[in-house]
């Protein structure tokens, strides 16, 4: 798991490793790694560092300094380097004399063009979102072959991952110390491109109860997708139940059956008007039209296609009364934004899977820019586990833990998609995975089977994410 940590916590972490060090030292080895980055992206799209043209942009700050002594080292290196006062007036006077001395030059924002390189040092963990016009008007003029930004692109919100008017697009973001929530949640993490991480001794004063966010890595998420043992049976694994579909919506309980089937639960009970059609496509699973008859199940999944109607309504509650660990999906967060007393008393553990219009109809306002904290709120004042979708999917448990999705990619944005999701939760949560867990592997490993499902291009649909999810789970399970 890589933990992610907010401006304060790193400034902390700094000051107390400072401390200890010969000043400068950590400017240094900011910069000696944003220079490999640098040199590397030369070589690898330019073939060289010699020669090629290296513009820096800088601010008023410190993340100007990491630009200009990694310049001053490009240019050590023959490159062609160049700095530019994208913002203010003061200037890093260590860093300037360090470009100076190793053959930079400094030029006036009218006179930048193209550059093979640009190195953002505008504005980092010191930056208030929002930059300010007469900086955006110098940064319109520039134009690179690549961008990198040093610690995060300028213009962003650090901490809760908005990006504010306009901010810097990068391909690379070389970032020092650990990761910060623009990098992992909100607009500001597709702004980032690739993430590289540079160890600058910073990691041991980073103290884990002022983390704010975790990203799961494939080691976690194999970890927590159980396997089954030689003791196991179909029911010891878990058996997973679906309350899906109604005549409008006949396709949904088919996704999510395929959904679950991808999952590690040993059996699937199905429960609504498509049981005929479910149990051709997958005949291993249960099937039945009524929810009365539907068997007992270690975890529901209530909502997919259902409607909102009376029938509807009758499921929800019926499944909700079984006090088992239950996915509410689509519909039914519908049905409990309306009839709040459904969820009035529940001691079962509960996973909600809202996008945006979900959310605003369970909370009463959509979601703020900080997706993060808006998630949380909903699962303390619901007591439930909440995914909230989106391009970073953030799974918010009422304990206080906040995970950020690091897979996906815009082609899940399709229909049917979400009811795959919430069947690969539904048998997540059926294996006994707590609900935090549960939501955020699925969320993992759904991103990981849209990749897969969208790879060379091939157009993805939900139909396609069945078996990706099956290539999912055996690709984190590989080591
Ligand atoms: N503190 C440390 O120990 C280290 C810091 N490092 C670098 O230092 C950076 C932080 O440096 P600073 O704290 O100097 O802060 P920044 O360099 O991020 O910028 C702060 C300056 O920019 C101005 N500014 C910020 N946002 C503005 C806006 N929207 N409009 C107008 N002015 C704005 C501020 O008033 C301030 O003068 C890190 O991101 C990292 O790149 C690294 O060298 C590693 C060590
Ligand atoms: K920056």
């Amino acid at each position: 798991m890589r933990e992610v940590w907010p401006v304060t916590a790193v400034r902390k972490a700094e000051s107390t490793v400072m401390a200890s060090l010969p000043e400068g030292t950590l400017m240094q080895r900011a910069a000696a790694g944003l220079e490999k980055v640098a040199a590397d992206l030369l070589v690898k799209h330019f073939g060289g560092v010699y020669g090629r043209s290296v513009l820096l942009l800088t601010g008023m700050g410190d993340n100007g300094g990491d630009a200009l002594f990694a310049g001053a080292r490009l240019a050590g290196r023959g490159a062609a380097v160049r700095a530019v006062q994208i913002l203010g007036s003061r200037r890093h006077e260590g860093g300037h004399k360090a470009l100076r001395m190793a053959g930079g030059r400094f030029i006036s924002p009218e006179d930048v063009g193209y550059h093979d390189l640009v190195l953002d040092g505008v504005t980092g963990i010191g930056g208030r979102p929002g930059l300010p016009i007469e900086a955006v008007n110098r940064l319109r003029k520039v134009r690179a072959g690549v961008t990198v930004a040093v610690d995060v692109p300028s213009g962003v919100n650090v901490d809760t991952g908005e990006a504010v008017g306009q901010a810097v697009h990068a391909e690379h973001t070389v970032t020092f110390g650990c990761l910060k929530p623009a990098h992992v949640t909100g607009p500001a993490s597709e702004l980032c491109g690739e993430i590289h991480l540079v160890d600058i001794g910073i990691g041991r004063a980073l103290r884990h109860g002022d983390s704010v966010l975790s990203v799961p890595e494939e080691s976690d998420i194999a970890e927590w997708v159980r396997r089954p043992g030689p003791a196991d049976d179909k029911y010891t694994r878990g058996v997973a139940g679906i309350a899906a579909g109604s005549t409008r919506y006949p396709g949904a309980p088919l996704l999510a059956a395929a959904g679950a089937q991808a999952g590690p639960a040993g059996m699937i009970r199905f429960a609504g008007d498509q049981w005929r059609q479910v149990v051709s496509r997958h005949p291993s699973i249960v099937a039945t039209p009524g929810i009365e008859e539907a068997g007992r199940v270690q975890a529901w999944l209530a909502g997919p296609g259902t409607g909102t109607g009376p029938r509807a309504l009758k499921t929800l509650e019926h499944v909700l009364e079984a006090e088992v660990p239950t996915v509410l999906d689509a519909d039914a967060l519908t049905l409990v934004a309306k009839h709040s007393r459904l969820l009035a008393g529940r001691r079962a553990p509960l996973v909600l899977t809202p996008h945006d219009r979900e959310y605003e109809r369970l909370y009463g306002s959509p979601p703020e820019g900080d997706r993060a904290s808006s998630a949380l709120a909903l699962a303390s004042r619901l007591n439930a586990v909440v995914l909230l979708k989106g391009h970073r999917t953030i799974v918010a448990d009422p304990d206080g833990s906040v995970y950020a999705n690091p897979t996906g990619t815009p082609d899940l944005a399709t229909a049917g998609s979400g009811d795959t999701l919430a069947g690969l939760l539904v048998s997540l949560l059926a294996s006994g995975l707590g609900g935090g867990r549960a939501a955020a592997a699925a969320a993992y490993l759904h991103g990981l089977a849209g990749e897969f499902a969208a790879r060379d291009g091939r157009p993805a649909t939900a139909e396609d994410l069945g078996d990706a999810l099956r290539d999912a789970v055996a690709s984190v399970r590989t080591p």
